[in-house]
């Protein structure tokens, strides 16, 4: 089997002393995306982190393309193709939305009027300021911008988080079009299993910082009663 496009080997990982991911191992293959999930606290957020260089690793090894990034900083790590997203949106409040879309514009396949494709709502604010659109508008312009910098592999943190249902089914339908048509792999972490198993392929669940199930969306989310012994998720809420 050729090499995954990204793989963590037995990475034990966290912030100064405290260990948070424990021999976490996980890969994922081109052309693929991932779900995380697992209740709060576990890790998810810090698996991302990790990721991109922001936590200290102890032991393991993280493959990206088939090179070593383990000990790679950060900014190399977006220039090697990593593109972030972040929970928190960090959307340029005093620049307007083509601003921030072009501020962080690299070479590539995506440029402001694929981003406008994908979004239209993007489009029709795109002389607004930053601090002038809703949350969902931000998650919108957040994922555009990382998108921007013409990514191989898109990086979310809980993007429907706190926003309106309709925004949601926007948001899910985009990020699934990003994997189903035009190829681009992601990771999505997520609080809603049921949302993020739709928009993936693949999933594992993490506890304490490890990975305790690996397989395919589709089949997790068939598997009631194994979502309610991961997650805790009601059969009324799956289906
Ligand atoms: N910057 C930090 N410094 C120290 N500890 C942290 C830091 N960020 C997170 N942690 C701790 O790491 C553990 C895992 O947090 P993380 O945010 O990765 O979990 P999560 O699964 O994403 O949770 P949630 O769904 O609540 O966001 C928690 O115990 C948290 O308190």
């Amino acid at each position: 089997m050729s090499e995954p496009l990204l793989a963590f080997d037995n990475v034990t990982a966290g912030y100064g002393n405290a260990v948070v991911l424990d021999r976490m191992s996980f890969s994922l293959r081109a052309g693929e995306s991932l779900a995380i999930l697992g209740r709060n606290g576990v890790g998810k957020t810090t698996t991302l982190e990790t990721l991109m260089g922001n936590t200290r690793v102890k032991a393991g090894a993280i493959r990206w393309r088939g090179q070593d990034i383990t000990r790679m900083p950060p900014h190399l790590r977006v220039r090697a193709g990593l593109g972030w997203v972040p929970q928190e949106r960090e959307v340029f409040p005093s620049l307007t939305v083509e601003e921030n879309l072009t501020v962080v514009a690299r070479p590539g396949a995506w440029g402001l009027r694929r981003v406008y494709g994908l979004f239209p709502r993007l489009q029709e604010r795109r002389a607004n300021y930053g601090n002038q659109l809703s949350g969902g508008e931000q998650q919108m312009l957040a994922i555009g911008r990382a998108l921007m910098t013409n990514p191989a592999l898109l990086l979310l943190d809980e993007p429907m988080e706190g926003l309106a249902p309709i925004i949601v089914e926007e948001l899910a339908r985009a990020i699934t079009q990003l994997c189903e048509q035009d190829g681009l792999p992601s990771i999505v972490v997520e609080q809603h299993p049921v949302l993020a198993l739709r928009m993936t392929h693949q999933a594992i669940v993490l506890e304490r910082g490890t990975v305790v199930h690996a397989g395919a969306s589709e089949a997790l989310a068939a598997d009631h009663a194994l979502l309610d012994k991961l997650l805790g998720v009601g059969i009324e809420e799956v289906s």
